[in-house]
């Protein structure tokens, strides 16, 4: 078995999909709509399935937000340097909500941003 992706809400599809691909570097995969239930999808990432896990994004039709309520926590991306990414994703209108530092007490360097919608994304710096 393998992740194939994970699903987001969202109020605004185009927004979304503009911040995931220019602030965060992603693909839009491929949009799929559903006339008869009424709601569009897109897919995005840094490559398809299976090789890579994808973004679902959901926009139903009309529904322009959500409640975040208090169990969603993050997902999380691999960047080189999060430093650069912060200031990456400032300069591309992104929200940087904890700057890029080592994650309490430990080494590994983190950082977090939030997409259009308010759902939390984690840069954990790695080189591999
Ligand atoms: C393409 C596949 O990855 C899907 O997740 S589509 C599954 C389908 N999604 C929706 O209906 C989205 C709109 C819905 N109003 C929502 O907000 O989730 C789904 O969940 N179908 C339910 C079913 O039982 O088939
Ligand atoms: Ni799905």
């Amino acid at each position: 078995m393998r992740i194939l992706h994970t699903m987001l809400r969202v109020g605004d599809l185009q927004r979304s999909i503009d911040f995931y691909t220019n602030v965060l570097g992603m693909k839009l995969l491929r949009t799929s709509e559903n006339s008869e239930y009424k709601y569009t999808l897109a897919f995005l990432g840094y490559g398809s399935n299976p090789e890579h896990a994808e973004l679902e994004l959901t926009y139903n039709h009309g529904v322009d937000k959500y409640e975040m309520g208090t169990a969603y926590g993050h997902i999380a991306i691999s960047v080189d340097d999060a430093y650069k990414a912060c200031d990456a994703a400032r300069a591309s209108g992104g929200n940087v909500t904890r700057e890029a530092g080592p994650v309490k007490g430990g080494a590994t360097v983190i950082a977090f941003v939030t997409d259009p919608d308010g759902y939390k994304i984690e840069f954990i710096e790695r080189k591999d």
